[in-house]
């Protein structure tokens, strides 16, 4: 199986030096690097060039995470930001066909972190979510990209999807409109569905075939081995359904910028904090990862 990291543990913005970070993850044994997709759209031809021979020489996948700004709502009830949405991701489509990154997860049918002062219209957003990311997967798959990840989040996060369940519907929705979507896969992250469903395993069972990516942090976000998340019971479930997918780690530890606003971290949740003590915990974290979630 292949086994990543999101670069977003190391910064505190949504941005950052991908080059040194596909070298970092490397050198740190990973197989994968997970990107954020916002600052993409900035990237020249030559520095997204420059980013996939730099993959290639050092072994690493990219794959590309995106919590959608609400100007980027593909499920928007604004008409004109929902066109605003179709434009972007078919302006990044293109960039991750650039890059040959085949992967993109995240809230994508929505926005995220959503704003909870404005009244929700859960209905409305699942229906319009749907027609969006039937679009959307048809012009992805014109890019080469194979799944596009509705992640699963929980209820303080987002509305719209919070269970494997409502993801599995959702998704099934999605494929009955437009049979050239079926690149449009369920997301599950250990943090999100500890909060949200009744049963871990049966969660992943829920979503099954349908499963198209994996992210695993602890139940406060910690690096995986180092809380009480079930990670015998998630490997049970994973062998069961045979999921052959990545499995990328999204641990935050630290405050601070725009990734401590938005994940909600005010504190240091470990004691050293220096790059190089963050090197030390990935790599530990990666081990135990591989020996708990690795199935014959
Ligand atoms: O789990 C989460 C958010 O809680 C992420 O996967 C998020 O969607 C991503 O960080 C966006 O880049
Ligand atoms: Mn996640």
């Amino acid at each position: 199986m292949e086994h990543g990291i999101y670069y977003a543990y190391w910064e505190h913005e949504w941005t950052g030096d991908y080059i040194q970070y596909i070298k970092k993850a490397a050198s740190l044994g990973f197989d994968i690097l997970e990107i954020a997709a916002g600052p993409l759209p900035l990237y020249s031809d030559a520095q997204l060039l420059e980013l996939r021979e730099c993959a290639k020489e050092y072994g690493v996948r990219i794959t590309v995470g995106y919590g959608p700004a609400p100007e980027n709502n593909i499920a928007s009830s604004d008409a004109g930001v929902r066109e605003n949405a179709l434009k972007f991701y078919t302006d990044l489509f293109k960039r991750m066909e650039k890059l040959h990154a085949t992967l993109i997860g995240g809230a994508l049918y929505s926005c995220w972190p959503v704003d909870y002062t404005k009244t929700v219209d859960k209905k409305g957003d699942v229906e319009r979510g749907i027609e969006g990311m039937a679009k959307l997967g048809k012009i992805a798959a014109q890019c080469g990209i194979n799944t596009l990840g509705m992640e699963c989040l929980n209820r303080f996060e987002n509305h719209v999807l919070n269970t494997a369940k409502e993801g599995v519907d959702f998704v099934k929705a999605v494929h009955q409109l437009e049979g050239e979507a079926k690149n449009v896969k369920v997301m599950l992250d250990t943090f999100h569905m500890n909060i949200e469903e009744q049963s871990i395993g049966e969660a992943i069972r829920t979503a099954g075939p349908l499963l198209g990516h994996f992210h695993t942090g602890e139940c406060n976000r910690m690096v995986p081995g180092e809380g009480r998340i079930p990670w015998r019971e998630i490997h049970d479930a994973l062998r069961a359904i045979q999921y052959d997918g990545p499995i990328v780690m999204e641990p935050f530890v630290m405050p601070g910028g725009q990734i401590g606003q938005d994940i909600k971290v005010w504190r240091n949740m470990i004691p050293d904090i220096s790059e190089k003590a963050l090197d030390e915990s990935a790599k530990k974290a990666l081990y135990f990862q591989r020996y708990m979630l690795d199935y014959q």
